[in-house]
């Protein structure tokens, strides 16, 4: 009974708890699919958050090409004497300026400037910044950007892009606010695109160039031991200075430190740290995204020298020189901003050193932007005056769509296959990046290949020359690498293929280009539908590699379809000998369309017996020597002829094999076949052919 009891105890319990497994089960597996479905969520989330950061990235361009690529804003330094009357009359939301000649207070005496944005003497550098940062952001998308301050002595230019000197970001200057931001903005995208910032720190002085940031102190004393082209060895509108690699705003402060212990300042009446020379900053950015895409770009953040009149700052010797220098560079910084606004064909930057650097990023694609400086106080009114009304100048040019320089995947497989490709096959002009101009506006040229830079530019510092190619190897020479090849047949499907005239065509003859015809048909056949073979790119190029094939290469074709195709293939070479490869691609045309006529011809048959008649005259049937040849020919012609005379049947054109529908392959073909075995493969690949 007990046990009766116990046992129907167990059973009761034995099926809770079968129930509450069952409960946990399934509550387990909607928890299970919970979780399955946030992780789904966010990995849609994620997926999302890269693609609206994409989105307003573009949006954001958008919106920057809309307001225009120059940007002008001015900024009013704070009078030293807060009692002093001021010049400012008005400051518009909208960016309008007034201002009131002290001495002509009435109606007459007032003067209205535009600008995309006016800063008033109460303006923080936190202020400033905002405006700034989205036109400083483009350059990690892959555009040029400019950033100059530009004012008389006094008037707060280092003050804007170099900050009061303090170590916390309020007393930053738009130096480090941008490239605290641009790490920022690195740090944010490095899931999607992976970043290298360098920098360089330069000074014109005196137009000349010295490198701010060298250790050697022997290069920054005055005169200068080491005068640095503007151009460096690539030509290149760029410093031949040191160039630094920096990971975070520490680093560019730590250097930018360095550097001002380095500038060349001096005192004047109206500034007893004034500085007389033109600094530049360049933070060149490199990224990488996660497709290979590479975006290559660059951006100056210039401090003018003062544009002060030479009486006014009371300077004399060598600070005369130096001003006389100082106010010819801006002078001429005016005449290309003119040339720019009035769309002159000829910008004159070469006319000083500050133009001719700054040039790819003043005209043309850039994203330029000018801090326009001044003193509110009255007796700086004439200077506050040509200052605004340069700034005004500034303002009326239109600079051309900004350019983003980047570069695709396939566009960096060209580059790296037009470094193999020999000199010789090269127009003149195929030497360019796709980005450069033509020589003869070079001058216009912007988006250089920083790549370059980041090719020379080791971790710490930059070396001269540029590391020529490892090899490089004539059209008949060999490569090295089979991947070479492999990149022929990719490139010519790039869209961008256009670039390099010299390129191989996309047309299925390609193999023709050669000055190695190809072996047979099935070769050249090969090397049309395998374009991904490594081996298959030197096949229209190259020797054969392989014992066989050389051996079809030396002698005649055992295939007689082939022994066809030779003949019309050793026409083709004659042709290609007769003009080189540095011919026009309209010559290499019209040889594609003769060699396609050609197998059209022996596809179709049409001209099969002509062909035939033809191969048998002029082209060798076996492997062996004419001699030899001769001898089977009349030997198989004086067989074929006894057994018309014997059975009557009038003598065939086409073999027995070919009557049995086989391919169209020549009599001859069959004598040779009867003499010795079938050559299946050719056979095979006569079928495969037709
Ligand atoms: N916005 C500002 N707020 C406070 N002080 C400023 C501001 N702008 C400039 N100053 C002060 O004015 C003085 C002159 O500024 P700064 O040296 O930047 O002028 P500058 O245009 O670079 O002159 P120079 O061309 O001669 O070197 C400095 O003492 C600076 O601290």
């Amino acid at each position: 009974m007990t046990n009766t009891l116990r046992w129907q105890n167990l059973k009761v319990l034995l099926a809770s708890t079968k129930r509450e497994f069952e409960n946990l089960q399934s509550q387990l597996q909607s928890d299970l699919k919970q979780l399955g479905d946030q992780v789904l969520d966010m990995s849609n989330a994620a997926l999302g958050y890269h693609k609206v950061m994409k989105e307003n990235r573009a949006l954001h361009n958008m919106v920057q090409d809309l307001k225009g690529n120059i940007r002008v804003y001015c900024r009013i330094r704070p009078a030293f004497d807060a009692e002093a009357k001021t010049i400012v009359d008005f400051i518009g939301e909208d960016g309008s300026l007034v201002v009131i000649d002290p001495l002509k207070p009435w109606k007459d005496g007032r003067k209205i400037f535009e600008f995309n944005r006016v800063f008033g003497s109460s303006a923080t550098q936190e202020d400033v910044f905002p405006d700034t940062k989205p036109l400083v952001r483009s350059v990690m998308d892959g555009y040029n950007v400019c950033s100059f301050a530009y004012g008389q002595t006094g008037s707060g230019k280092t003050y804007t892009m170099s900050g009061p000197g303090g170590e916390s970001t309020k007393e930053f200057g738009i130096n480090q606010l941008a490239l605290n931001d641009l790490f920022l903005l690195s740090d944010e995208s490095k899931d999607i695109m992976s970043y290298k910032i360098h920098v360089q720190m330069v000074e014109i002085y005196n137009d000349q160039i010295r490198d701010l940031l060298a250790n050697d102190p022997l290069l920054t004393k005055y005169p200068f031991i080491v005068i640095f082209p503007c151009m460096n060895g690539n030509g290149l509108p760029l410093p031949d200075a040191s160039v630094h690699p920096v990971n975070c705003a520490r680093d560019v402060i730590d250097l930018m430190k360095l550097s001002e212990g380095n500038r060349a300042v001096g005192s004047t009446a109206m500034n007893n740290r004034s500085s007389r020379s033109h600094s530049v900053l360049t933070v060149h950015v490199h990224g990488e995204d996660t497709n290979g895409n590479i975006i290559h770009s660059c951006l100056h953040l210039v401090d003018l020298a003062s544009s002060e009149r030479v009486d006014k700052s009371e300077v004399t010797g060598d600070g005369l020189k130096e001003a006389q220098h100082i106010n010819k560079s801006l002078s001429f910084l005016g005449g290309v901003i003119t040339a720019l606004a009035q769309k002159n064909s000829h910008i004159p930057y070469r006319n000083s050193k500050l133009t001719l650097l700054l040039q790819n990023s003043l005209g043309g694609h850039a994203k330029t932007l000018m801090f326009a400086h001044v003193s509110p106080e009255g007796d700086s009114f004439g200077e506050t005056i040509s200052t605004l009304k340069f700034a005004q100048r500034v303002s009326s040019v239109e600079l051309g769509a900004a350019r983003l320089n980047k570069e695709s995947v396939e566009v960096l497989e060209l580059k790296a296959e037009e470094a193999l490709t020999p000199q010789t096959n090269k127009p003149k002009e195929a030497s360019r990046t796709p980005f450069q101009k033509p020589k003869a506006t070079a001058e216009l040229q912007e988006g250089y290949d920083v790549t370059k830079l980041y090719d020379q530019a080791g971790n710490d510092s930059f070396m001269k020359t540029p590391p020529s190619p490892p090899f490089a190897f004539r059209s008949q020479d060999t490569p090295q690498t089979p991947a070479s090849g492999l990149k022929y047949q990719q490139a010519s499907r790039s869209p961008t293929s256009g670039f390099k005239s010299q390129q191989p065509s996309r047309s299925p003859t390609s193999g023709f280009k050669s000055k190695h015809a190809p072996r047979s048909p099935t070769s050249t056949y090969k090397s049309q539908q395998l374009p991904r073979s490594p081996t298959s790119g030197f096949k229209s190029q190259q020797a054969p590699r392989s014992p066989t094939s050389a051996l079809k290469s030396c002698n005649a074709p055992r295939s007689p379809t082939s022994a066809a195709i030779k003949g019309q293939v050793v026409k083709t070479t004659e042709i290609t000998e007769q003009k080189p490869l540095t011919s026009s691609t309209h010559g290499m045309g019209s040889q594609i369309r003769r060699s396609l006529q050609t197998i059209g011809k022996l596809i179709n048959g049409s001209d099969r017996k002509n062909q035939q008649k033809r191969t048998e005259a002029a082209a060798p049937l076996s492997p062996f020597s004419y001699q030899n040849e001769e001898k089977s020919s009349t030997t198989s012609n004086a067989r074929t002829v006894r057994r018309q005379s014997l059975t009557g049947i009038p003598l065939l054109t086409m073999s027995r094999r070919s009557s049995l529908g086989g391919g169209s392959v020549p009599d001859s073909c069959a004598n040779e076949s009867r003499n010795c075995k079938t050559p299946v493969a050719s056979a095979k690949l006569t079928k495969r052919w037709l």
